[in-house]
């Protein structure tokens, strides 16, 4: 990776529209109750990047605030995850979405940039854009930063340090010098976004490491350092959920690449604790992972 690493100050965004031709860009935002930040991350984009980027569409993620009002309001393309291709059974989470906004977009280069980022800068997105509107080699960029967090400017990142690197590191060496493997802000071409599945829920990540890895090959893949991301962490809790579904992700590639064991199935229920007025009460959640097929085997039928 190191030969295909590079920083935001390789990519000025006057270069990138030289360099954009008759390339089209769609930013896509994955929203789940963002009401906070989505306007301002999307007006920012419109503002700075509209030399660059074609369409911004925001999936509405089964909100329960206003996430699609203010997302219009601040001039996205706003769609109800589930209102997209309505004939098929809906998924969850934000795996579900992005795979879905493949159907509702046009460009030839997919960027995804998360919806809860605080102190938005444009160049998280117009950083990832770069190697692939610079080299047809590149199919696929993912962004690093430092994760600020607590105060502190690093910490960020928990289900990265404790989950996804040793993981990668023991199954995946190939993927191990992606810095921020969990990352929510990359660009694909379209062409091999469509090709690949999407794993539904926090999944989505991890999967689509592996499986471009698989598809394209390391010597596809880009990454820029952008500098530092801020955003709302989630409670320690909500990561044990977001980690038990990485590991079934990780479970679901190692199985499918015969490296366990396949009647080995784990449990999807994860029994956490919280202190109640005598001993603890059990908290247990479903950290069932779906798939969805690559894009491309539902439109060329
Ligand atoms: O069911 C979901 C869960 C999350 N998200 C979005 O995916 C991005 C990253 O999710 P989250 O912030 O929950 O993860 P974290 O960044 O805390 O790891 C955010 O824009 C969320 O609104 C989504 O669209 N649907
Ligand atoms: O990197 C991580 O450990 C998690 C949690 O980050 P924090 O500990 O809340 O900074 O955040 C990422 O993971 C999610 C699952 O892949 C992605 O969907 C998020 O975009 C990304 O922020």
């Amino acid at each position: 990776m190191r030969r295909r690493t590079s920083s935001v100050a390789d990519w000025p965004v006057g270069s990138l529209v030289e360099a954009k031709g008759d390339v089209s860009v769609s930013v896509v935002l994955p929203a789940r109750d963002e009401r906070e930040t989505v306007g301002e991350i999307v007006q920012i984009i419109r503002r700075e990047l509209a030399c660059l980027v074609d369409e911004i569409v925001v999936i509405d993620s089964r909100s329960t605030d206003d996430t699609a009002v203010v997302a219009a309001r601040a001039g996205a393309a706003v769609h109800a995850q589930d209102d997209i291709l309505p004939e098929l059974p809906p998924l969850d989470g934000k795996g579900e979405a992005l795979w879905k906004s493949l159907a509702v977009t046009t460009g030839d280069i997919v960027a995804f940039v998360d919806a809860d980022i605080r102190k938005f800068h444009s160049s998280l997105v117009s950083g990832v854009l770069g190697p692939l509107l610079t080299d047809p080699t590149v199919a696929y960029a993912k962004g690093c930063y430092d994760r600020p967090f607590d105060g502190a400017p690093n910490g960020g990142g928990r289900v990265t340090e404790l989950v996804a690197r040793p993981l990668i590191n023991l199954h995946w060496p190939l993927l191990s010098g992606f810095v921020q493997p969990l990352a929510g802000e990359y660009a694909g071409r379209r062409s091999a976004l469509e090709r690949v599945p999407f794993l539904t829920r926090y999944g989505v990540e991890l999967g689509l490491l592996i499986d471009l890895l698989d598809l394209a090959g390391l010597d596809a893949f880009a990454q820029v350092d952008l500098g530092s991301r801020e955003h709302a962490p989630q409670s320690t809790e909500a990561l044990g959920g977001m980690a038990g579904q990485i590991m079934l992700a990780a479970w679901s590639r190692l199985r499918r690449q015969g490296k366990i064991e396949s009647w080995h199935v784990p449990s999807p229920c994860l029994d956490q604790f919280r202190r109640a007025c005598v001993g603890h009460e059990i908290v247990s959640s479903d950290i069932t992972i779906a798939e969805r097929p690559p894009m491309l085997t539902l439109t060329t039928h």
